[in-house]
């Protein structure tokens, strides 16, 4: 299946010479969940930007379903729909307006049965003929992505969904994300919640000063790149890990009640079990002992950091 977008050699260089993206290429499958991360000022905005057609592209080519984002401009962004970070709402706007007169301005003849699943998709039925001034903050970025989907996209860009939401809306966000994907459509957002990557993608981008260092299966990802740690709750706290046991990678608390070992995820070989033995042989017991894997979060902090 060709991919649904397809992003190649794109560079863009803004009016005042700033490089802001450098020979980016990147793929994403129709159905995914996908996730770009970087940070303040990676390019994130841009990319998606220039993907919508907001902003032009300096060199390379970008297709929408096909369709080049500049040359095909109007049948690539009907193929798109995007939820901006900020929330622009028309205030003295009902739910049912905006969100239909959306549909309109891409030039879809009017469908209510649609826009009325939309808006129960979302939990906003009961709301259609509220003002937008009069919703919450949580309702009101739901209408975001109603809008969004009113002209039937393929494609859902959402960029920082979760920003500045309370706990229980994240999750409410992340479910209705879910069940979107569930109907076909293709979602990449970008965030700064490395969670929220975790929990969501299928897939994530590491965008880092203009360039696409990283794409991978999160699953893969976790496990290539993850360390795993053995924490041993000692019996009688150490002055320092015996001379017998340096050739492995431990570390004592600086209280002396905790040896943590740190071993390759991947690898086929732990060496747990000789390290236990050894623990053993220099009479060293332990009351307790867990295994920790690192995060998405360890892994992007210190991706980013080897490249600055
Ligand atoms: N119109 C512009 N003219 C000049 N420089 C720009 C323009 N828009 C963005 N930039 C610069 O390009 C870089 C990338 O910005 P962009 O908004 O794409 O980053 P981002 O990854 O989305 O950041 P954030 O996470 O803060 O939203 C930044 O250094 C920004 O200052």
């Amino acid at each position: 299946m060709p991919p649904i977008i397809a992003v190649q050699r794109l560079s863009k260089t803004y009016a005042s010479g700033f490089k802001a993206l450098n020979d980016i290429n990147l793929e994403i499958r129709q159905g995914e969940i996908f996730a770009l991360l970087g940070p303040n000022g990676a390019g994130k905005t841009t990319l998606i930007s220039i993907i919508c057609g907001i902003v032009n592209p300096g060199e390379g080519t970008v297709l929408a379903d096909g369709h080049d984002v500049v040359r095909d401009y109007r049948a690539a962004r009907s193929k798109i729909g995007l939820v901006p970070q900020e929330l622009t709402t028309d205030a003295f706007e009902t739910v049912w307006n905006t969100v239909s007169f959306s549909r309109g301005l891409f030039g879809r003849s009017a469908n209510p049965a649609y826009i009325e699943k939309v808006l129960k998709d979302l939990s906003l039925w009961n709301k259609k003929d509220s003002k937008l001034m009069t919703l919450s903050g949580g309702m009101k970025r739901r209408v975001m992505i109603a809008k969004a989907l009113s002209h039937e996209p393929q494609i859902l860009f959402l960029d920082e969904p979760t920003a500045g939401v309370d706990v229980e809306l994240r999750r409410d966000m992340w479910a209705m994300v879910r069940a979107l994907r569930d109907t076909g459509v293709t979602i990449i957002l970008t965030t700064h919640y490395i969670d929220e990557a975790e929990e969501m993608a299928d897939r994530i981008g590491v965008i880092n000063k203009g360039e696409l260092i990283l794409v991978e299966e999160k699953a893969e990802l976790m496990n290539k790149l993850g360390r795993r740690q053995l924490t041993l709750q000692l019996q009688s706290p150490l002055e320092s890990v015996p001379a017998s046991l340096s050739g492995y990678a431990l570390e004592l608390s600086a209280d002396g009640s905790q040896l943590v070992y740190t071993f390759d995820a991947q690898g086929e070989h732990t060496g747990i079990d000789v390290l236990l033995r050894r623990l053993a042989e220099a009479g060293i017991d332990f009351k307790d002992l867990r295994t920790s894997q690192s995060s998405l979060e360890d892994i992007f902090v210190n991706l980013v950091r080897e490249r600055a």
